[in-house]
């Protein structure tokens, strides 16, 4: 049976094809419309169905001629302050084009979704670090589109039994250990990838978006998960639910926040070069702090192997660099 994995073309959907691959999953097929993902970013023994995750007919298709068991839901807008602007478009593409692709799992028989979720749908947490069951508040266009394509795939697993693994990441960063895949967006905004940027020198500065928050040094605190580490918490809910496993939410982090001063400081260090950081007010949309409990899905059997700010630093730094070689040829 076939994975069908929507924004495989991605940064994180990308290493989710190859730890599929290198699990032994014999068929993987992409659906994309390279909005932000690249083709190039994909092995070639993986079929990439270049469309809309919403184009209903083309969906269908797709799950009926590679016999699709399980969908793993990554396609989406996912820039925080770009929401804030354009909260009709994130609406769109990520609540209503979701519906879309739910409706269409159910009606061709796909089992088990697993959905790309985020921990900004806990928005200003009470808590740190933050529970599954805190209630959930997003306090952004961005966080509120994925929290209600989280509430139509438990309304729609309750009706036609579905079986889904929500998993809430929370910031993801670094690149796939063997160079195959990084982050490849020219103009992404995460703030590990703008740091390495400046660090190699294809920006000039960087920012630092808010230094009066009410945390240890006034800037925002994160955490940060390591993009294959990450992939490999899908493989743990794959085997979940093609185990018969009942639907659950899990968050995805390590459990300790880090502060956009010091992750800047260690691209300093590991990079062994200076840039200019101009201190700036803080950005729409951003929480204070949000760090992870992550204790349910180590439960499930998740261990993660990267857990190293440095280490995930040093991967995006040698990802952005192959990139600056790649747009050279
Ligand atoms: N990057 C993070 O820190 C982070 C954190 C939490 C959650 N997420 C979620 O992870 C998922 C993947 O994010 P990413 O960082 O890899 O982003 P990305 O932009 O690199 O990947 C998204 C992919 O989806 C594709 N896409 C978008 N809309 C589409 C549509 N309507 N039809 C078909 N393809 C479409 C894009 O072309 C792209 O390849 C998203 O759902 C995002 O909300 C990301
Ligand atoms: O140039 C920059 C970029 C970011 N930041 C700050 O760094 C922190 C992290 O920002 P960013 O890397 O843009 O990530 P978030 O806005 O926290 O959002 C990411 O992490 C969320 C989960 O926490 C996901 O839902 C989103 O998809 C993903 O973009 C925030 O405080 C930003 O204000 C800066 O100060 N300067």
């Amino acid at each position: 049976m076939a994975v069908l994995v929507t924004g495989g073309a991605g940064y994180i959907g990308s290493h989710m094809v190859l730890a599929l691959l290198d699990a032994g999953q014999d068929e993987v097929v992409v659906i994309d419309d390279l909005s932000t993902g690249f083709a190039w970013a994909l092995p070639p023994e993986v079929t990439l169905v270049q469309g809309d995750m919403g184009d209903q007919a083309l969906v269908a298709e797709t799950i009926r001629r590679h016999k699709v068991d399980a969908i793993a839901h990554f396609a989406a807008k996912i820039v925080v302050p770009d929401s804030v602007t354009d909260p009709l478009g994130y609406y769109l593409n990520n609540t209503v084009k979701s519906r879309a692709l739910i409706e269409t799992a159910v009606r061709e028989g796909v089992r088990h979704v697993i959905f790309s979720s985020t921990a900004a749908v806990y928005g200003e947490p009470a808590v740190v670090p933050v529970p599954e069951d805190l209630p959930t508040n997003p306090i952004n266009p961005y966080g509120r589109s994925k929290l209600m394509t989280e509430w139509m795939l438990a309304d729609a697993a309750r009706a036609h039994g579905l079986a889904t693994v929500v998993l809430r990441y929370f910031n993801v960063a670094g690149a796939d250990p063997r160079g195959r895949s990084g982050q490849s967006t020219p103009n992404a905004t995460h703030l590990i990838k703008v740091a390495t940027q400046a660090a190699l020198g294809t920006r000039s500065h960087m920012e630092v978006f808010g230094t009066d928050y009410p945390t240890p040094d006034g800037s925002c605190l994160r955490d940060y998960i390591q993009v294959s580490d990450l992939a490999d918490a899908h493989l743990v809910a794959l085997n979940h639910l093609r185990g018969g496993g009942e639907s659950l939410t899990l968050n995805c982090g390590y459990g300790q926040g880090y502060s956009v001063l010091e992750v800047i400081q260690v691209v300093k260090e590991v990079s062994g070069r200076d840039f200019e950081v101009r201190l700036s007010p803080r950005r729409p949309g951003d929480p204070s702090r949000i760090v992870a409990e992550a204790e349910r899905i180590r439960g499930l059997g998740w261990t993660p192997r990267h857990d190293d700010l440095r280490a995930i630093v040093s991967q995006a730094l040698a990802w952005e660099g192959s990139l600056a070689t790649r747009n050279q040829r």
